[in-house]
């Protein structure tokens, strides 16, 4: 069972909503200039990843008090309780079990009094063995060609780990082209489409229920496309496998279920990357690459269990966020990294982070009088640098931040990654220590400014700083990294979860669109004028009627 505490009714948090006034005074600034220890302090080095946390807008006192939240909210026993197995995903009755799918040290853990790890390891044997087959080419299509391209189709937690991954570890590709399609906009697989050849493309159909309408209309279009170009039934097969949890709806489908690689319904559609779903990763970067992603997420996952919560790095994140999301009324948190194969890491915990705690009612049921899940959004650096910063700098919003980036670059090119890392360095210390108006008046009269012109563009370029910044810094995105950074993302979610008591391993909020577009696509059929809803959706309805 899951604590059920409003955390606003503890003892922590009345501390803490006194010491916000004492923090909310002081600047960052001040707070390095009074403490010479910061850094030391307020960072934590778990293998191959730094996370300096230092340039937050906490002392000592902060971070005491949040950790007693954390406590007083019974985090640990919440981490128990996930680990072991219980149905901690109330509503719909089932356990979060994504850390059974990279438990490299093969501990049992029981579902239902049944130990899921021959499972787990059986369809990790199953897919180490096809992706082995396709990538060496010993795998051949229906007229005898090796396999070149590999097409994901998915949507949700079905597309946005495959491709974020893929994509983050692209330097460790083979020979096989990885394509992902996942919008219902026949553009997606139109476009697809055009670049492959039937003789020699590999269709995953990936979805954990296999009734996505988006993810089942484009495999039934691909499937289509597949024969008209001269296939047979019988050559499905060799063309066409499933990751999904619902074996009827695979056969029913018409793929072979020998091609079905199984995953479980404890494992949620936006924690599935690790699962079978995880298949495209494991053609893109071969399947020894992919279990060192799992290795490194269960790396993680020993780090979130046994650490101390002060020295714990997705409970730092956590208490990180709820500080700024319900003292300082913060709306966003921005994820920053500073590697382009890192493009889609905010993109991907959009999901994560907003399918998860996005809820606005509680663990008993009741609606929630606090703030809850933040707007996740991002984009790498430098390119954010050159388009919203600006906002981040100068804007009246407060964004706490998270820099993520390497050390080492795959592609060394001559000052590239010092330039890029140089970026990174400085943005974090603008952020923090801003630029005063004296400093202005200063750098306007060494230019040779008039005082008339200083007096009037100075308010401008005056930067307030005190903006909080987390700085993850990486040896390296290895598959091992990479999958240890993302466990952390997931386990402060978890920890987030755990103390604004909501449930985050649901997702009812995304039905009633469903719903609402399962009425009205038949309305879509004909030309008919539509009178069953409001104004303006009649009103949009019939314009398109008329246009399309
Ligand atoms: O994998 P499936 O069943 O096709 O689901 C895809 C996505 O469907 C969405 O509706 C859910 O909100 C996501 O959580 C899920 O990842």
């Amino acid at each position: 069972m899951l604590p059920t505490t409003d955390f606003t009714t503890t003892q922590a948090y009345k501390y803490l909503t006194d010491h916000y006034i004492d923090i909310v005074s002081k600047s960052l600034k001040e707070l390095f200039d009074t403490d010479d220890q910061r850094f030391n302090k307020f960072s934590i080095q778990f293998e191959d990843i730094l996370l300096d946390y230092s340039k937050n807008r906490i002392d000592d006192e902060t971070l005491a008090l949040l950790i007693q939240l954390a406590k007083e909210c019974s985090l640990k026993e919440a981490i128990e309780a996930m680990y072991s197995g219980e149905k901690i995903n109330v509503t719909e009755g089932r356990p979060v079990l994504h850390i059974a799918l990279r438990n490299r040290s093969n501990t049992p853990i029981y579902v239902d009094g049944k130990d899921v790890m021959p499972d787990v390891n059986r369809v990790l044997d199953q897919m180490k063995a096809f992706s082995e087959a396709i990538i060496s080419g010993e795998w051949k299509g229906y007229t005898g060609k090796a396999i070149t391209d590999v097409v994901n189709i998915g949507i949700g937690g079905s597309d946005l780990g495959p491709v974020m991954v893929t994509e983050a570890l692209k330097a460790y590709k083979n020979h096989l082209n990885l394509h992902f399609v996942s919008n219902v906009d026949g553009t997606h697989i139109v476009e697809t489409l055009k670049a492959v050849n039937p003789e020699t493309t590999l269709f995953l159909v990936a979805s954990k229920t296999f009734t996505t309408q988006e993810t089942m209309g484009n495999a039934h279009s691909a499937r289509d496309w597949f024969l008209a170009g001269g296939a047979t039934e019988a050559d499905v097969a060799k063309h066409f496998a499933a990751l999904s949890t619902n074996a009827a709806a695979v056969e029913k489908f018409g793929i072979d279920t020998k091609n079905m690689f199984e995953f479980w319904d404890w494992v949620g559609g936006r924690y599935s990357l690790w699962s079978a779903i995880g298949l495209s990763i494991a053609l893109s970067i071969g399947f020894e690459n992919f279990t060192d992603l799992l290795a490194g997420a269960h790396a993680t996952d020993n780090h979130f269990k046994t650490a101390d919560f002060d020295q714990n790095i997705p409970v730092i994140m956590g208490l990180l966020g709820i500080w700024y999301n319900n003292f300082f009324e913060a709306e966003t948190n921005v994820i920053l990294p500073y590697d382009q194969y890192l493009h889609r890491f905010s993109a991907y915990f959009q999901q994560g982070d907003m399918e998860s705690n996005g809820k606005h009612v509680d663990r008993n049921g009741k609606e929630v009088d606090y703030s809850t899940g933040p707007i996740i959004w991002g984009e790498p650096g430098t390119n954010g640098q050159h388009a919203f910063y600006q906002l981040i700098h100068q804007g009246t919003k407060l964004i706490p931040a998270d820099f993520i980036a390497p050390a080492q670059s795959h592609n060394p090119l001559g000052e590239h990654h010092n330039m890029l890392l140089s970026n990174f360095f400085a943005q974090t210390e603008a952020l923090m220590n801003g630029k005063t108006e004296e400093e202005v008046i200063e750098e306007l009269k060494a230019a040779g400014k008039s005082d008339e012109e200083i007096a009037k563009i100075a308010p401008f370029k005056v930067f307030e700083g005190n903006r909080p910044t987390n700085s993850f810094l990486l040896k390296k995105i290895t598959p091992y990294t990479l999958g240890a950074l993302i466990a952390m993302y997931e386990h402060k979610i978890f920890t987030q979860g755990i103390i604004w008591n909501i449930y985050s391993f649901d997702q009812w909020g995304v039905e009633l669109g469903k719903q609402l577009a399962g009425k009205i696509l038949p309305e879509l059929k004909d030309d008919a004028e539509v009178s069953s809803h409001d104004s303006s959706t009649n009103g949009l309805i019939n314009q398109y009627k008329a246009w399309r």
